[in-house]
């Protein structure tokens, strides 16, 4: 069985973060660890508190890990704070991990804060540098870059940009477009787009973790990028397609959906 490591905030809905990953990896056949790195309480209305781990805690969490079962393949979400985020680079370093997925989560859909002002620094220099892809929503790409993302062309030259920075590939997600779902892959010097159907359904909480974790269980089966990610674009769609409904807000993806005709495992 492959394994997959996801190293992000735990979200107590179970929408986003860890808890998104693990039924990711899990509806992937792979095996699921996660480091934490911090608690989140929020729900599908917004966060209303982050209680993060110590740097110490973190590295005996990724200790237990690294040390016991390898992972094929880690995907990076939720890392709020700056000794957090240079405590898993030198754990990654140390343990020469494989396959590194870093979703540079900023901001929730909800509209909060996940990273801290003074973390976006070590997030640039110290994490991204380490992983083969990233996946900056537009606003993401936006704070890296500084180019203001408008049109199909502006994803281009935000790409190229990242990509002269940084040597692993890029793909920037067209989630937050108006009437489209077309993400862009930058990869050495070639760019690729994903077309995806715009699906009309507000509950998109947790659609950057999803995806991230099915490409990185996509990555540790062996696929290359280009398959990793158009595999896990059509588990998204499908998630998001399926119409679940839960809580007041920006509700959660169906990560289940492929149960649909049997939905527990009594029926087996
Ligand atoms: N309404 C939608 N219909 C179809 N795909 C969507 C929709 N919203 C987001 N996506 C897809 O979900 C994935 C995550 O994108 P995005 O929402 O931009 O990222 P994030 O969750 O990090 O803000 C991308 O593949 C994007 O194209
Ligand atoms: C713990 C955690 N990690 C990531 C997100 C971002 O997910 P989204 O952008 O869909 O709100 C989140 N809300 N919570």
């Amino acid at each position: 069985m492959k394994t997959v490591l996801t190293i992000a905030g735990s979200d107590c809905s179970g929408g986003a973060g860890i808890q998104a990953d693990i039924k990711t990896i899990t509806m992937h056949g792979a095996y699921a660890m996660s480091a934490i790195t911090a608690l989140t309480a929020q729900n599908t209305t917004g966060v209303y508190g982050i209680f993060e781990v110590t740097p110490e805690f973190l590295k005996q969490q990724l200790d237990c890990i690294f040390t016991d079962i390898f992972p094929d393949a880690v995907k990076i979400g939720m890392v709020s704070d700056a000794k957090l985020i240079h405590t898993i680079a030198e754990a990654l370093k140390q343990y020469q991990a494989k396959k590194i997925v870093l979703d540079p989560v900023m901001v929730s859909t909800s509209g909060s804060k996940l990273l801290k002002d003074d973390a976006a620094d070590a997030l640039v220099t110290e994490l991204i540098p380490l992983a083969g892809l990233i996946t900056p929503n537009i606003p993401e790409a936006e704070v890296l870059t500084g180019i203001q993302i408008h049109s199909a062309e502006d994803m281009v030259s935000a790409a190229e940009r990242l990509a002269e920075k940084y040597l692993g590939a890029v793909l920037i997600k067209g989630g937050h477009g108006k009437n489209t779902a077309n993400d862009l892959l930058y990869e050495t010097g070639k760019s690729s787009w994903f077309y995806g159907e715009r699906i009309d359904n507000p509950n998109t909480h947790g659609t950057g973790c999803t995806l991230s974790s099915a490409i990185a269980s996509n990555l540790a089966k062996g696929y290359d990028m280009e398959n990793s990610i158009r595999k896990a674009k059509g588990y998204l769609t499908e998630a998001l397609k399926a119409g679940l409904d839960l809580g007041r807000g920006d509700g959660p993806l169906m990560h289940n959906y492929v149960l649909n005709t049997k939905t527990e495992v009594s029926e087996y």
